[in-house]
């Protein structure tokens, strides 16, 4: 009878690690790449964003996309706002030329950033730059403090979430890079309800037997900003899981006048994502594929190595909206070859390592049609 036995797994059954849940600041420095960081806006402006957001949601979309043979949608709102310039120099061209394509199709023209959301932004700014400050390690492939030692990140978009009641969500994602490059700072605004946003840690393929992912939640109350360190896209994934009952959300300041908050938004939470869409990550310069859509920029998460030598790809997205028919393009990113990161030359003489003449806000080498 021994014959007929199974032979003994090789791999040594690896426990499952039940959820921690990070209720304060040092257990998120502690447990994962981002910080947290409470009552960041002065009380009446966080109401007044609320407000402001809640008004402005009434005009907001459901995502859809095509996942294999079916369409889906994003069971929350959502909009995008560009700021007024890039952050790096005065050139109010960025409104006009920040056309983005999303899900595979371009965006109309964002919306402006409301006074309320450029008053947050300013204090975000200077939040985040203090705690790029702070970091000791800079990857290689991060925007970083380009011309010196000064860290320079700037909130030049914002995309905007409005989750009603716990039933709304968002599914466990890392965002997309297309436009941040890699190893992003993003810097999360929540205001409203309080609501639980989860992290979860991609185990490289060589690590599966060894260890098993443990889940985060992070608590996000009202007022309080989470600010996604580089690494946190490449090694987690995240999302707002649907939950059974949320708090009653009674803001301290009435609305101004002009803001109409018609609908009952005691149970709604607001999320601001501020976002640096890098000068060498432009519209023009994203490689298209074989259907004349720009690609997508994802990390290989499975196969991270060191942070120095790590691999990304542009891949085909217009499957998503193209009942589901994609071209199955993809294409390593080369920040070199595509005149990148160090390899970026520009105008402005913000990076100081580049040599090489290149123009990746060309609209022609990167086109691999
Ligand atoms: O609502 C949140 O806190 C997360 C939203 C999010 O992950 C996204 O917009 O990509
Ligand atoms: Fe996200």
């Amino acid at each position: 009878m021994d014959v007929l036995r199974q032979p003994e797994s090789p791999r040594k059954t690896v426990q499952r690690i039940p959820p921690l849940i990070l209720s304060n600041p040092e257990m998120v420095a502690k447990h994962t790449p981002c910080s947290l960081h409470l009552s960041v806006l002065p009380p009446e402006l966080a109401c007044q964003l609320f407000y402001r957001m809640i008004d402005a949601s009434k005009s907001w979309k459901r995502n859809k996309w095509w996942l294999f043979d079916r369409v889906v949608e994003s069971p929350h709102l959502t909009s995008f706002f560009a700021r007024k310039t890039d952050g790096i120099s005065d050139d109010e061209s960025w409104q006009e030329a920040a056309q983005f394509w999303y899900n595979g199709r371009k965006t109309g023209a964002p919306d402006v950033f409301p006074p309320e959301m450029e008053a947050a932004c300013n204090i975000i700014e200077e939040i985040v730059n203090n705690e790029l400050r702070k970091r000791t390690h800079t990857y290689k492939l991060e925007w970083g403090r380009q011309g010196g030692n000064e860290p320079l990140w700037r909130a030049n978009v914002a995309a905007s979430n409005c989750y009603q009641g716990g039933k709304e969500s968002v599914g466990l994602h890392s965002d997309q890079l297309t436009y941040l490059g890699p190893y992003p700072t993003i810097a999360s605004l929540s205001l409203g309800t309080r609501r639980n946003f989860s992290l979860r840690e991609v185990i490289p393929t060589e690590e599966i037997g060894a260890r098993k992912a443990q889940t985060f939640n992070i608590p996000l109350a009202h007022n309080s900003l989470t600010i996604m360190h580089a690494s946190c896209q490449e090694k987690f994934k995240h999302s707002i899981p649907p939950q059974s009952a949320v708090d009653i959300f009674r803001p301290a300041f009435p609305p101004k006048t002009g803001v109409d908050v018609a609908m009952d938004s005691s149970n709604c939470r607001i999320n601001i994502t501020f976002r640096f869409y890098r000068p060498d990550f432009r519209p023009a310069s994203i490689p298209r594929c074989r259907c004349d859509v720009p690609t997508i920029l994802r990390p290989d998460m499975k196969n991270r190595t060191d942070g120095e030598t790590d691999r990304y790809f542009w891949t085909c997205y217009a499957g998503a909206q193209n009942d589901g028919k994609g071209c199955n393009f993809w294409k390593l990113l080369n920040m070199k070859e595509e005149g990148r990161g160090a390899w970026f030359n520009q105008s402005l003489g913000l990076n100081p390592s580049t040599n090489s003449p290149s123009n990746p806000t060309g609209n022609n080498s990167h086109n691999t049609k």
